[in-house]
């Protein structure tokens, strides 16, 4: 008798244990662990994992369920992940379930279809199958699943005569986008227009408009609001065949194009040194983990390959981790330029499919290297030589839903497990980071100077308030203003940085003073220029801009439309022939967008790029000798401990993208605060200094790197009951930890009502508290059992991002 112990597909039950199920003899020699399988519980059938195979178990006879299939042949997880899921499960207070399917693409939790390809000569096969591959070098899975043929199949698999396929069904997150494609014959147009009855205005006047847009693709909201017409009129148009519902194209897909070779660097004599330490401990197979701080520019990039180099040399497999907001194809290309088609690419721009493309690659060893963003962590290389992780700052890299992981954990958890380095890299490490390097937890690795020993951008601070005083109600200083005329005329390029961080554009009734708010949620509404709508970040409530406020009914109402867009619209006023490139989160949407944005920039075809957080990092563009940032306190006055940290990771990320080649930078800083020390110490460019000064204001608070921190969180619809069980936790959690850990709380959360539940929560600070985990454990347990049914959800995120 085999018995499979599986972890079920159930999140709500108290216990997070593995099941047992017996194996039907004809599954015994196809399920091994890591392979997903179909399970009676209760009365249904649900996934689940086979994390383990014995031979017998205390469930008695009569209870014991068989396994009712199985989902895969070969199996999805490795042995080490099923490992890495019970530390997670602790370390981040979750389901053992929700670990498991966090490590492998969602493309397996999608509808796909398996197909068999031949890879030999149908001849080479053994009968059965030989007869089946005779016919055809594709065979559909299922069917040979129907036939019973499994067996012969995976020992083929083993053998390499044959491979899985996999064809993903649905299309997953591309987004397509319905438009309206109208007919390009003008004379078609104009027929339809003549035999319209004189009755059908509406229509007739919808095509005298599509006259003057004949052939082109449009969203249909533009044209309603262009034309004043309704879906009704426009689909009576297309009936008359005057125009035709098209999806979005896809975009090519930016990593097919041939990128080149390019060689190595000699390396400068810093890289060298910090090179050396990394390549020592690959060779002496010691988990060690590096901090690799160098300044902007300092040719960080350089060393990761380079360190790669030697990884692959040792016949070992590396994994690079970026934030996915700079895995652009500059990024990529670099390592896809150096190491060909040994590099594999996850990111979420990828559909579904191609992300699953790209897993297997690394699944079957056919690459050596991935370069990808958070979940790539998750790789599944048996032989992990080297794990970096750039800009290792970024928040990003800590999952903000169940499990709450972050990947720095799981990166050093798997160096420990393959006995090689990490290297955590940044221009302005975290200071949990720095202060771990300082203790020699981490090895610190330094690079002072950029790599072409160019100096860093000269930084200039300008105080707003004088601005204003002085009669200038823009948002661009003097300075900055003449300095982008300077730049303009000498066909240098631009960066101007909005620091939207906590900052939206609102609207506000002027008379009564309210501000649009969402229905749902206690947070204030975001004004879309670009479809005249209201939209709340949270939720994703919509609703049109109003005429007159709800509340008074005056029609006074302004747009604080503060935004990227408003800022675009001042600088074409003010610079009228200056071509510029807008990246915020509406012009990036689409497929593919943010990677054109940059191409385009790159290929000189703006003078300025106008963004968000999204440019500040990773851009590596010579001809950028002026940054620019506009509102450099919106992130400082932040409710949040770190606001001061990562004001000064932003400045000088950004300051950081000027005059990376031959041709100085300069930078100018507009701020409201300009004795603020973030602001200061950005303008210095100074790292060391900054985290002395920053520590004190930790040390002071007992936050984090002194005390670590975790937050429970609370949330039901009724105000009293969110209230009463939050209480429930902290006297709980005061009941079972030491006098050496503080509970603060229960207090409402930062925004308090949140799709409409209402939120309350307890900060925890500690430093060693043995007892935590078990406690939150427990303390989940009774959620679960318990609270749960009473429509409360609780959370527990350990090393919070924010607060
Ligand atoms: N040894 C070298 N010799 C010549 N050029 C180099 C060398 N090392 C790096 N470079 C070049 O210097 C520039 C900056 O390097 P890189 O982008 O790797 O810096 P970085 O430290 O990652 O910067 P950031 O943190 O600002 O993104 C790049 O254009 C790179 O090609
Ligand atoms: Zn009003
Ligand atoms: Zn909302």
């Amino acid at each position: 008798m085999k018995i499979a112990e599986v972890i079920v597909d159930v999140s709500a039950y108290p216990v997070d244990r593995p099941f047992d199920y017996l194996i039907p003899d004809e599954m015994e020699e196809l399920i091994e662990c890591g392979c997903r399988v179909k399970v009676p519980f209760g009365a249904r059938n649900i996934l689940g994992f086979v994390v383990g195979i014995k031979n017998d178990t205390d469930v008695p006879p009569d209870k014991l369920k068989p396994v009712s299939s199985l989902l895969d042949i070969e199996p999805v997880l490795t042995k080490e992940m099923m490992e890495l899921a019970k530390w997670m499960k602790n370390e981040t207070i979750s389901y053992e379930i929700d670990c498991l399917q966090v490590m492998i693409p969602s493309a397996l939790r999608a509808k796909y279809e398996k197909m068999v390809v031949l890879e030999t000569d149908a001849e080479n096969l053994e009968e059965p199958l030989r007869t089946v591959f005779r016919r055809t070098t594709k065979a559909n899975y299922k069917e040979l699943e129907k036939q019973n043929l499994l067996i012969p199949l995976k020992k083929a698999l083993k053998e390499k005569w044959v491979s899985i396929e996999t064809v993903v069904k649905q299309k997953g997150t591309i987004k397509e986008i319905r438009k309206v494609k109208i007919s390009e014959d003008k004379d078609f147009l104009q027929k339809v227009y003549e035999n319209l009855s004189n009755r059908a205005k509406k229509q007739k006047q919808l095509l005298l408009w599509m006259q003057q847009h004949a052939g082109e693709i449009i969203e249909p909201e533009v044209i309603y609001r262009k034309t004043d017409s309704s879906p009704q009129v426009l689909q009576a148009v297309i009936g008359h065949g005057a125009a035709e519902f098209v999806m979005e194209e896809v975009y090519r897909n930016p990593f097919k194009k041939d990128v080149g070779k390019t060689d190595f660097f000699t390396l400068t004599e810093e890289q060298e040194k910090a090179l050396q330490p990394i390549v020592d401990a690959m060779d002496n197979h010691s988990p060690e983990t590096f901090l690799l701080h160098g300044v902007t520019g300092s040719g960080k990039t350089e060393v990761y390959l380079q360190a790669i180099q030697h990884c692959i040399q040792q016949g070992k497999e590396a994994i690079v981790l970026v934030p996915e907001i700079s895995l652009t194809p500059q990024m990529t290309n670099r390592f896809r330029s150096r190491f060909g088609e040994l590099v594999a690419v996850m990111h979420s721009g990828l559909s579904i499919g191609e992300k699953f493309d790209e897993w297997r690659k690394v699944h079957h060893r056919k690459v050596k290297v991935v370069v990808g963003a958070r979940s790539a962590v998750f790789a599944p290389f048996e032989n992990v030589g080297l794990i970096i992780i750039d800009e290792e700052h970024e928040t990003s890299y800590k999952q903000e839903d169940s499990p709450r992981y972050h990947a720095r954990d799981v990166a050093i958890w798997r160096s420990k497990y393959h006995r090689c380095p990490v290297i955590l890299g940044s221009a302005t490490p975290s200071l949990e980071s720095y202060a771990r390097a300082r203790k020699n937890v981490y090895k610190l690795l330094t690079l002072k100077e950029r790599a072409l020993k160019q100096s860093l951008p000269s930084v200039e601070i300008v105080d707003m308030r004088k601005e204003l005083k002085k009669g200038n109600r823009t948002m661009f200083s003097e300075k900055l203003a003449e300095a982008i005329r300077g730049r303009l005329e000498k066909n240098e390029q631009i960066v101007l940085f909005l620091n939207r961080r906590g900052y939206s554009s609102f609207v506000l009734c002027r008379d009564c003073g309210t501000v649009m708010q969402c229905e749902n949620c206690d947070i204030s509404l975001t004004y879309h220029r670009y479809n005249e709508k209201l939209k709340c970040h949270y939720c994703g409530y919509e609703q049109p801009v109003p005429a007159i406020c709800p509340l008074c009914g005056s029609d006074h109402i302004r747009y604080f439309g503060t935004g990227t867009q408003k800022v675009e619209e001042e600088l074409t006023k003010l610079f009228p022939g200056a071509r510029v490139l807008r990246m915020d989160v509406d012009t990036t949407k689409r497929k593919g967008a943010h990677e054109r944005i940059l191409e385009d920039f790159g290929a000189g075809k703006a003078d300025i790029l106008l963004g968000t957080q999204m440019i500040a990092k990773g851009l590596d563009f010579p001809n950028i000798t002026l940054v620019g940032v506009l509102s450099a306190d919106t992130s400082l006055h932040l409710p949040d401990f770190r606001a001061a940290e990562r004001t000064f990771q932003l400045l000088t990320q950004v300051s950081g993208r000027a005059g990376r080649a031959e041709k100085p930078g300069e930078v100018i800083i507009q701020t409201y605060s300009p004795e603020h020390y973030a602001i200061q110490f950005a303008k210095a460019q100074q790292y060391e200094p900054f985290y002395e000064r920053e520590m004190l204001m930790r040390h002071e608070a007992d936050y984090p790197p002194y005390y670590y921190i975790a937050l429970v969180q609370v949330s039901h619809e009724d105000l009293l009951v969110s209230a009463e069980y939050a209480k429930k936790c902290a006297d709980y959690l005061r009941s079972r930890l030491s006098f050496n850990a503080s509970i603060i709380g229960p207090t409402t959360a930062g925004i308090v009502r949140l799709q409409n539940r209402y939120r309350y929560q307890c900060l925890i600070k500690y430093k060693i508290e043995p007892n935590l985990i078990p406690t939150f454990l427990q303390l989940m347990k009774i959620y679960r059992t318990d609270w749960m049914k009473k429509g409360i959800t609780l959370t527990i995120d350990l090393n919070p991002t924010m607060i």
